[in-house]
């Protein structure tokens, strides 16, 4: 059987992989394509996220495609995973099938710094998709195959760009398993944001757990809450024009909450009315849904900011509402203070 294999770190998949597969299908003639995870690649030093979770994301994402399967090879052999090492061991295993190994042109252009190249062209006939829609010179016999490019790699995802290009069930996996939001949060705000953001997520989550709400939901409102809050007034106006024209009678350093509730929506794709209203609301808590009160208290409360807080922080662990009320006295009294 004719089998193609795209080998990859998968951290997470993305519709530029799922095009490499369906391409090979179509003029390749494979009856399957086998998608490979790394365990450890010799080429990359980040630490990639763990096993478990790539590997349910690549599943999910191919679960509508019965003819492409995750093959796990390398993720039962400890170390680092040299591809000579698993095609010796796929020709061991499967020695009628023949094999086609896919790669993006980034590799063909390193494809020396792999190792034993002239011995891994012999073990498969090696294929190579357009990433940018060049052509690239290589020694190697390696067929080059132009397809549209589908203009996305795991590193924009891994920032939280492009996220439109991720099968809606991997987007999904990565919020329920908070996958790679410090590093969604640390492209847009400043570090001591980043950590207030994700400090807040925690105590939306206490919060949550003290009421019987959804854990994730909070953690979720928590963590995007201030996602705006580094955007001048001119790139805010736009969003603002479209979301709440009213609402810009209000100073602007209110506005964040107001524009980070339609791109928690429309960049990073949470669908989720709870969760876009608790962050409409946060700033000047004028909602008493329970997660807009959630989020109020959380952000006034955050123990990053060094007040002494542990007090008020019971008192909403106890009574929401009560608790509520007593931190927007508490924050009428400041503002007032203030002017
Ligand atoms: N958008 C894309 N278009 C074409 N090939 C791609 C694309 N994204 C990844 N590839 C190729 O898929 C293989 C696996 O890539 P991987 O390491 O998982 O992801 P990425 O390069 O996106 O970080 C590599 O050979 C890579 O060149």
């Amino acid at each position: 059987m004719k089998i193609a294999i795209l080998g990859g770190s998968f951290d997470p998949v993305h519709l530029g992989h799922l095009q490499m597969a369906h391409q090979a299908k179509k003029l390749l003639g494979v009856a399957q394509v086998w998608f490979l995870p790394t365990k450890k690649t010799p080429l990359k030093d980040r630490q990639l996220t763990n096993d478990q979770d790539r590997l349910a994301m690549l599943e999910t994402a191919l679960a509508p495609y019965p003819e492409y399967i995750v093959c796990t090879l390398e993720l039962e052999r400890e170390g680092t995973s040299y591809t000579v090492d698993t095609l010796r061991e796929l020709h061991a295993r499967y020695a009628d099938h023949e094999f086609f190994w896919l790669i993006g042109n980034d590799q063909l252009e390193q494809f020396d710094r792999w190792k034993d190249p002239e011995t891994l062209v012999q073990l498969a006939h090696f294929v190579c998709f357009d990433r940018d829609g060049k052509s690239k010179k290589t020694a190697y016999p390696i067929r080059q195959i132009h397809m549209s490019p589908i203009p996305v790699s795991s590193s924009e995802i891994r920032k939280g760009k492009k996220l439109n290009y991720l099968a809606p069930q991997v987007l999904d996996y990565i919020y329920q398993h908070r996958l790679y939001l410090s590093g969604f949060l640390e492209e847009r705000l400043k570090p001591k944001r980043v950590a207030h953001s994700l400090s807040v997520a925690n105590l939306c989550e206490k919060f949550a757990r003290a009421h019987n709400l959804d854990l994730n939901r909070a953690f979720l409102i928590g963590c995007f809450h201030d996602i705006a809050k580094n955007m001048t007034e001119s790139e805010m106006k736009p969003w603002m024009e479209i979301v709440c024209p009213e609402n810009m009678r209000y100073p602007c350093p209110v506005w964040h909450g107001f524009v980070a509730s339609e791109i928690v929506d429309r960049i990073f794709g949470i669908h989720d009315l709870q969760i876009r209203q608790a962050i409409y609301h946060h700033v000047l808590g004028t909602s008493t849904d329970p997660y807009a009160m959630i989020v109020f208290c959380a952000d006034k409360l955050d123990p990053l900011r060094g007040y002494p807080v542990q007090e008020q922080i019971a008192l909403v662990e106890q009574d929401l509402s009560q608790g509520f009320w007593m931190v927007k006295e508490e924050n009428q009294k400041y503002l007032e203070g203030k002017e």
